[in-house]
């Protein structure tokens, strides 16, 4: 593993040169099972970048690795945010780095309202999106603050599993999976809004099994295919390139 130190000089060699999220050749196990296998990519500072690839090909697993989450376990590569060492740290680290991962279950707080749910993730710094901002981007958590939280509907519980990652401090949104189970019409409602966050300086990997839908949101995308990277470029080559969707994405 390279240290701060390493990493200064590889820094400026402009051929390795570290993007703002780096993903370094990184091998993670669930116990003896080899699932996240050498992988590699970057993703630019407010950029949005489609992880795809068919079922089992990784995608969670890499997710959760870069979130640190512990399990499956990092044994090899590097993870650098913004010139910070997230493959030396523990899950709260990365977090309080600025990694924030909505997996796909959402996690809605039952018994806690709208707010409440928002306010918990207020509770420790580094604070990020002030309840006025999270609300005048998202209308219907506004209206529906005093609502429990697990009484929404499902487009509006991935509303409220994003805008809780928003009220921390965060660099990079990792959504696992966000169009699940949600109608065309919410989906384009949600595509918009992190077109915004984007703009708003975010950077967000999407996983998502609506190929399509991901690749229309995102600038970029990255294919793997049974945990190594087959493909690293422009989301709207995949979208027009027919062989390829079908190779790698059945779709
Ligand atoms: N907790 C676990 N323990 C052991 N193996 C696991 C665990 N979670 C996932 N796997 C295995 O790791 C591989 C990759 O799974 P992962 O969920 O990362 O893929 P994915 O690309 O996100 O798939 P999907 O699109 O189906 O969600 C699969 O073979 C899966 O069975």
């Amino acid at each position: 593993m390279l240290d701060e130190h390493t990493f200064d000089k590889r820094a400026n060699n402009a051929a390795t040169a570290p993007a703002f999220l780096s993903v370094w050749n990184i091998e993670a196990y669930y116990g003896e099972s080899y699932i996240v296998q050498d992988v590699s990519f970057n993703v630019h500072e407010g950029e949005i970048l489609a992880l795809l690839g068919r079922n089992g090909a990784g995608k969670t697993s890499t997710l959760r690795t870069i979130a640190r989450m512990g399990n499956p376990e990092l044994r090899h590569g590097e993870i650098w945010l913004d010139h910070k060492p997230l493959h030396k740290m523990k899950n709260y680290e990365a977090a309080q780095a600025g990694i924030a991962l909505v997996p796909e279950d959402r996690r809605i707080i039952q018994g806690l309202t709208v707010e409440e749910n928002l306010k918990l993730a207020q509770i420790a710094p580094p604070v990020g999106w002030s309840l006025e901002r999270i609300y005048e981007l998202f209308p219907r958590l506004g209206e529906r603050r005093t609502q429990d939280g697990s009484t929404l509907s499902g487009g509006e519980q991935q509303m409220l599993a994003i805008a809780r990652a928003l009220a921390r401090d965060i660099k990079v949104l990792l959504l696992d999976e966000p169009y699940e189970g949600l109608a065309p019409v919410i989906v384009q409602e949600i595509a918009k809004t992190l077109k915004i966050i984007r703009d708003q300086g975010i950077t967000t990997i999407i996983v998502e099994q609506n190929a399509v839908a991901a690749l229309k949101l995102a600038d970029r995308a990255v294919i793997l295919d049974t945990g190594l990277v087959v493909y690293d470029d422009s989301a709207q080559k995949v979208l027009d390139d027919e062989a390829l969707r079908a190779k790698y994405l059945a779709i």
